[in-house]
């Protein structure tokens, strides 16, 4: 049995991992923790894994405190940046037998679309992201899109590409959406919607559209069981779901 703690208890994503929790054969909710509550509770409920859904400004102390205590860590809590994963990885070297994920998405079919994204990236000349969420989100860009923005220029550098074409001047700040690694990033926030990508892949005459949509919070509840079920095994810093699903 693995017996697991829920961080952000009460949020949106807390609340729907604590429900998955219950209901996986294997797991045991031992601790269910929100704002205010002592993290100690983790370790004294004798938690073999700890889910971070949060907010930003906290997911990196909890981390660090889960670390110092042993306690593998499963977090979709964003942003997160090289600086702050470093800090994890030096963090994890007293404490070697622990595993930590971070994951941007946690559905399988955003983890695909950013793969996808990335193999496509180098065949075409431009490339811009949108995403789309609910006006409750507390950050922008989404931390899937950087992700896939981050990947995707990566591999049109590694691919020798230079820049994406845009001979724009922006007559208004933040019209051209956020700059990631030389890929523009567009958030939208809309009532009615959970989260939203789209990767737009340009080139004369064609446009390559790849778009993942979670309808419901659902979504990402497969991709956190697995990765609950499989960070035991895996020690040191992971980033990125992928990395757990044998894509090959
Ligand atoms: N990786 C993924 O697949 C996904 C990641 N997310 C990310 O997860 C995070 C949470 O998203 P939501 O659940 O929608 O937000 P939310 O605002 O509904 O929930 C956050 C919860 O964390 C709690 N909290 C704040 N400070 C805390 C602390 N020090 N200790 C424990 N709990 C604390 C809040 O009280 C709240 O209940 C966001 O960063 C979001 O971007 C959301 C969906 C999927
Ligand atoms: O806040 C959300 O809802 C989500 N946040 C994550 C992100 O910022 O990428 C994952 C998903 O898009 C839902």
């Amino acid at each position: 049995m693995i017996r697991v703690a829920v961080l952000g208890a009460a949020g949106r994503m807390g609340g729907t991992v604590v429900e998955a929790v219950r209901a996986a054969p294997g797991l045991e909710l031992v601790a269910a923790l929100d704002s205010g509550d002592d993290l100690a509770e983790v370790r004294g409920a004798g938690a073999d894994v700890a889910v971070d859904f949060t907010v930003p400004t906290v997911t990196r102390g909890n981390v660090a405190a889960m670390v110092d205590a042993g306690v593998h860590c499963v977090v979709g809590t964003t942003g997160w940046d090289e600086e702050s994963l470093a800090q994890v990885r030096e963090r994890l070297r007293d404490r070697p037998e622990v595993g930590v994920l971070v994951a941007p998405n946690f559905a399988l079919g955003a983890v695909l679309a950013m793969r996808f994204a990335e193999q496509a990236a180098r065949l075409f000349e431009s490339v811009e992201v949108v995403e789309l969420h609910h006006p409750d989100k507390v950050d922008a860009p989404s931390g899937t899109a950087r992700h896939t923005a981050e990947r995707v220029a990566a591999a049109r550098h590694a691919a020798g590409l230079g820049p994406v074409p845009d001979a724009t001047s922006q007559t208004m700040d933040g019209a051209r959406g956020a700059d990631v690694d030389g890929v523009r990033v567009h958030a939208v926030r809309l009532r009615g919607l959970v989260a939203h990508e789209e990767i737009l892949l340009g080139n004369p005459g064609e446009q390559l559209t790849i778009r993942h949509d979670s309808f419901d919070r659902a979504s990402f509840m497969p991709g956190v069981v697995h990765a609950v079920r499989r960070i035991g095994t895996r020690p040191g810093l992971t980033v990125g779901l992928e990395h757990l699903l044998d894509l090959g």
